[in-house]
This record gives structure tokens, C-alpha cells and sequence, in this order.
């Protein structure tokens, strides 16, 4: 499950370096509009509403005026989404628009450079200035670190020469640095994060949120053709989560990145509801309901039928994404009165345009009844550790009426069941723990057991900038230097990484005990998996009887165990790991569960 919350995509994700490149939904003529910039030896910094917008998308340029009797390199620094990682042997390219506020006949270059941030040069170039005119030019650079920075407190900086400058004034926009790329897309995505998810071999990819997709107001809810085509065409917007989403992580990004994992696109369209509590007017949905069908004639339409598909296929991408699922909102359990006919609206318009397209619903299962009748629901629930170890046979009784489920968000969150949403102070977790880790595995191997109808599953949040939380815990945190994967991603790897094809029925775990199992079968290969997770302090022997023919007397185990709270933090980034070993198996054999372990046994029977 994926949205820009915590920097998962500003700052996380979305390879860009540098924070507040296009000043975009800043107010001119503010401090605040020039967030992550400062001035280098003495210019003049402000945000302005240009005269002479880049473009119509980007009025906002940062002016830079070099005052008479500077000397040396004087210009503007950034210091990315708190820090810059450079890495010697990289090559970064590097990009800014700039004019002139007046023409002359100045010659200069622009000197373009990573510096750590006492100074000292890491990489350099210099650009000559094409022209002092008025009309606007771009620079594109790639920048070659000779060495590695000691660490992430480093600046991308465009400087003049204060002498020859003095008196000049240049206005610039849409800056941006970008690292080498997972696959090496363009406008793609950081590598160590990217390859972390990769490892996980997930099979789709929920975007683009959650809360982040609504907007806290009907404005400002997350629109895709906002957010597709050339970055200069896209304005960005105030994002739910305390900070401006650039939208250079967009739809085709988005669905670049799950054709690069082998994922299917979980896509929201938004429903008519922002998160002041606003809703459009029953009848009124008619606009929002064009605009969700482009967006889905984006992904899958046909060039020449569709104007947003032709856009798709101008864009590079002439074939249809593949597309299966389409989230109708985000948990509009909270507001059921007006879903029902946000809902009704909605689906009956599109789901004859779209015939292979399942709907999701996202209010409270079966509650309130909507019509039409969904066949799919996504349940969230965020709990206590123990509130998942004692429900995982949540789906056990659920009818088998051809409805079926998308765990859409779930995590256990905090150790306080009367808060569940507190602070640290009242039991919230700030990183995933083994006793939250095991419950969420115990809940999943119910999941495993009702995958008949449960189709799919997704811890959230995924991603989360330590410098910048709206939310804990996360599956990932990083910086801007590191990743690092929680115990409770280790979980959600090690079960999708022994997936298997088939659940094979065994004696059921006791619902409210506190050991809990699931068995899958490997067709290929012949293996049965089985999942063990010990949610408490005590070792559990577990002995297998296995009816079948043939049976392995050896087998692996891979192992995540440790301590109650033990935890993965940048203090402590592997401290719980999964560990492989051989263990001796046969048509019966016997097994002990660490205390608060999820054990991944696997060996040939058949
Ligand atoms: N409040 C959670 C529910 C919402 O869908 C997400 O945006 C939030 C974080 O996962």
C-alpha cells in the first residue's frame, strides 16, 4: 500500500533530491516558500510570482540577486529532504530553468556543485550562460563526485562569480538532481529503496493512497492528469500529510515502477469526498466521474478511442498497464451517508464502460448496503498485538458469497487498546517490535487460511522519512542515506517469498491461544510450507504428523525471532534478521517456536 505520507514519495521513493525544486503551492515573497533553499555568500533570495512563469503550471520562480561588493561564489544552495547522499562513482544530473530580469550583456557561467555542508567541494561543473536575456534557457549537467561524502549533510549549489555578477538578477525554476535510478527510468525511482520492496517480490501496488488521494479539501484532492506528462505541466499540490507533493511521482510513474516489479495496480479513483467532510451533492458527481473514467481510460483505453489513452500512448506507452482492481475512495466508513450514493453513482456509470474491472468498496463490509451490490470490500485495521494474535480467524466465519476481501492497511500500532492512535507516551510504537511483528504474522496465517477470500493484503503504512513522521510504525524507514527493513517487513517477505499455491487444511491453532500456523503446498517443487508464529516469551514444541506418501527427513527453517520489543532502528538497523538453518524432518517430527519467532519450515512431502 503506497501513498505520499512521511515522505514515502518526496523525499522517499521518487528519486528526486532536492525539496521545494518548483516552489510550487508555496505564497511568493515568504520564508516559508523558500523551504530547503538558503543563500550562498550573500545573495538575495525570494520567492516571486514571475512576471514570465516557466510555465503556466510553475508561476513561481526563486529570484537570486548578486549585491555589488560580493566576491567568490555567490548564488543558492539546497539541502534536499534533510540531507544529500553523494556517493563517489555516481553521476547525478542535475537540471534548473533560469532568465534574466533584465537583458544585458553580461557573460558569466554558472557554477553547478555538491558541497558537503562545511564547504568543501564533493563534485563541480561549470555552465556558461548562454545569454543575459529575459527569455528562459535550461541547464542540464551531470555531476561526477570524486569522493564520497562522511555523510548526508551536503548542498547542491548554482553560484556566480560575485565580481563579475555584482548587480545581476536571476530568476530561476524547476530545479532538480536525481541520482542514478532504479532500472535507470528517468524521473525513477531511489535504488536502495526500490530494491528493498523489490525484494519482497509484492504482486501489486495500492496507490495513490489512502488519505493522501481525498484531499483535505475537494481542491486539493489528488488528480491524475495533474500529475502525468512533462514536469514543467505539473503544478504539484498540498498534500494530506503536512507537506507539498510535487506529483513528479505520478500515474505513469506509478505504474512504470509495478510493470518494473511484475505488480498489478490497485488504482483509487477519488469518490466525492474530501477529508474536511466535504461531499459532492448527490447528482453532482457527474465532472469527478469523467475525470475517474480518463483516469482509467489512462491506464487501459484504447489510443484511438480515447483521448486519455492516446495521452498514455504520446507519453511512450501505446499498451494498455494491466488492470484489475479499482478502489472506489479511501475508508469512506466515514461517511456512510453519502457512499451509498457517491457509491451508487460511481459504479453504475463506469462499470458498463469498464466490464473487466472489479470495484472496491471502502466503507465497513456490507454496512451501510450499497447498490450495487460490491463484490469487493477493503478492510483496515490498525490494533494492538494481542488484538491480532486473538483474530486471526477474523475471516474464518465469514460467508462464502462471492464477496471478497483486500486487507487493504493493517499493522498493530500500539500496545494500549483503549488508544490505539496515541502517542509513544501512551503506548504507541514508534518502530514494529517481534510482539508486533508475530501478531501480525499469527492474523496473516488466518489470512493465508481465508485466501479464498481474501485476496490480497498490505501492511501500511510501507514507507517512512525518519527526519519528517506523520505516522508510526512503518514497514521501512530511511534517510537520506540508509533503509532500513522493520521486523515486521521480514514478515510481510518471508510470507510472500513462501507463498506457495495451495492451502493444505491441518489441525486448526486455538483462535484465542497464542501459537498459530498455516500450511501452503508448493506445486513445483513438491514442498509444503508451513508458517509458524509464537506470539509470547515462551518457546512452543510443535509436532508435525504429515500423512503423506513421501516425506523429507531434512528441511529448512528460516527464523525471525528475538525479544518482545527487540526491533529494527537506526540505533539498532539488523538487530532481528531471518536466519537460515537445516532441520530434521520427517512424516512426523517435532519443532520448537522461539518465543516471539515466526518460523518459515519447509521440506518435500507428497
Ligand atoms: N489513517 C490511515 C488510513 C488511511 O487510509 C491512510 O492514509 C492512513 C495511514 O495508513
Amino acid at each position: 500500500m503506497f501513498e505520499d505520507i512521511s515522505h514515502s514519495g518526496d523525499g522517499g521513493l521518487y528519486a528526486e533530491m532536492l525539496q521545494n525544486r518548483a516552489f510550487q503551492q508555496v505564497t511568493p515573497n515568504t520564508a516559508a516558500a523558500l523551504n530547503a533553499w538558503h543563500s550562498v555568500n550573500g545573495a538575495t533570495l525570494n520567492v516571486v510570482a514571475d512576471t514570465i512563469p516557466v510555465s503556466s503550471a510553475l508561476p513561481n520562480s526563486l529570484q537570486v540577486t548578486v549585491p555589488a561588493g560580493t566576491v567568490g561564489h555567490v548564488g543558492v544552495g539546497n539541502e534536499g529532504y534533510f540531507g544529500i547522499k553523494v556517493t563517489a562513482g555516481s553521476t547525478y544530473t542535475a537540471s534548473f530553468h533560469y532568465r534574466f530580469t533584465t537583458a544585458s550583456a553580461f557573460k558569466g557561467s554558472f557554477t553547478v556543485g555538491l558541497q558537503t555542508a562545511s564547504g568543501e567541494s564533493l563534485a563541480s561543473t561549470s555552465v556558461p550562460i548562454a545569454a543575459a536575456t529575459t527569455a528562459w534557457a535550461q541547464v542540464n549537467v551531470k555531476l561526477r563526485p570524486t569522493r564520497s561524502a562522511s555523510s548526508t549533510a551536503n548542498n547542491f549549489t548554482v553560484t556566480l562569480d560575485g565580481a563579475a555578477a555584482s548587480g545581476q538578477t536571476v530568476n530561476f525554476a524547476l530545479f532538480s538532481l536525481f541520482p542514478p535510478t532504479f532500472k535507470n527510468r528517468p524521473n525513477g525511482m531511489r535504488v536502495d529503496i526500490a530494491t528493498t520492496l523489490a525484494e519482497m517480490r509484492p504482486s501489486f501496488f495500492r496507490l495513490p493512497g489512502g488519505n493522501n488521494l481525498e484531499g483535505q479539501t475537494i481542491s486539493q484532492r489528488w488528480q491524475w492528469n495533474a500529475t502525468v506528462g512533462p514536469l514543467l505541466n505539473r503544478p504539484g499540490r498540498v498534500g494530506d500529510w503536512g507537506y507539498v507533493n510535487t506529483d513528479g511521482l505520478g500515474l505513469m510513474e506509478y505504474l512504470d515502477w509495478c510493470e518494473d516489479l511484475g505488480m498489478q495496480a490497485i488504482m483509487a479513483i477519488w469518490s466525492g469526498f474530501s477529508l474536511d467532510g466535504e461531499a459532492i451533492a448527490d447528482g453532482d458527481l457527474g465532472p469527478y466521474i469523467q475525470q475517474a473514467a480518463d483516469q482509467i481510460n489512462f491506464v487501459i483505453g484504447d489510443p484511438a478511442k480515447s483521448a486519455p489513452a492516446a495521452l498514455r500512448a504520446s507519453l511512450g506507452h501505446p499498451a494498455a498497464y494491466p488492470l484489475k482492481y479499482v478502489e472506489v475512495g479511501n475508508e469512506d466508513f466515514f461517511q456512510p451517508s453519502t457512499y451509498t450514493y457517491r457509491w451508487h453513482d460511481i459504479v453504475t456509470a463506469l462499470q458498463p464502460e469498464f466490464p473487466n474491472i472489479h470495484f472496491i468498496a471502502t466503507s465497513d463490509t456490507f454496512s451501510p448496503v450499497l447498490s450495487p451490490n460490491p463484490l469487493q470490500y477493503d478492510v483496515h485495521v490498525y490494533q494492538t498485538p494481542t488484538w491480532f494474535a486473538q483474530n486471526s480467524f477474523f475471516y474464518d466465519g465469514f460467508e462464502r458469497n462471492a464477496t471478497t476481501y483486500f486487507e487493504g492497511e493493517y499493522a498493530a500500532i500500539s500496545l494500549n487498546s483503549s488508544d490505539i492512535f496515541g502517542t509513544p507516551a501512551d503506548g504507541r510504537l514508534l518502530f514494529p517490535t517481534m510482539q508486533s511483528s508475530t501478531g501480525e504474522a499469527a492474523f496473516m496465517t488466518g489470512l493465508e487460511r481465508n485466501s479464498d477470500i481474501v485476496f490480497s493484503a498490505s501492511y501500511a503504512p510501507l514507507l517512512n522519512h525518519l527526519a519528517n513522521s506523520q505516522w508510526t510504525p512503518n514497514l521501512v524507514s530511511f534517510d537520506a542515506g540508509t533503509v532500513y527493513p522493520s521486523s515486521s517487513y521480514y514478515v510481510q517477505k518471508l510470507f510472500s517469498l513462501n507463498r506457495g499455491d495451495a492451502y493444505i487444511p491441518s489441525t486448526l491453532p486455538t483462535p484465542l491461544g497464542t501459537l498459530f500456523w498455516s500450511v501452503v503446498r508448493k506445486t513445483s517443487t513438491k514442498e509444503i510450507i508451513i508458517k509458524i508464529s509464537n506470539t509470547v516469551e515462551t518457546a512452543a514444541p510443535v509436532t508435525f504428523v504429515l500423512p503423506f506418501k513421501t516425506v523429507a527427513t531434512t528441511g529448512t527453517a528460516q527464523v525471525l525471532s528475538g525479544a518482545q520489543n527487540a526491533s529494527n532502528t537506526p540505533t539498532t538497523p539488523s538487530f532481528v534478521v531471518p536466519k537460515n538453518s537445516t532441520i530434521r524432518t520427517g512424516k512426523t517430527f517435532s519443532y520448537q517456536a522461539p518465543p516471539f519467532s515466526l518460523s518459515v519450515l519447509t521440506l518435500v512431502a507428497h
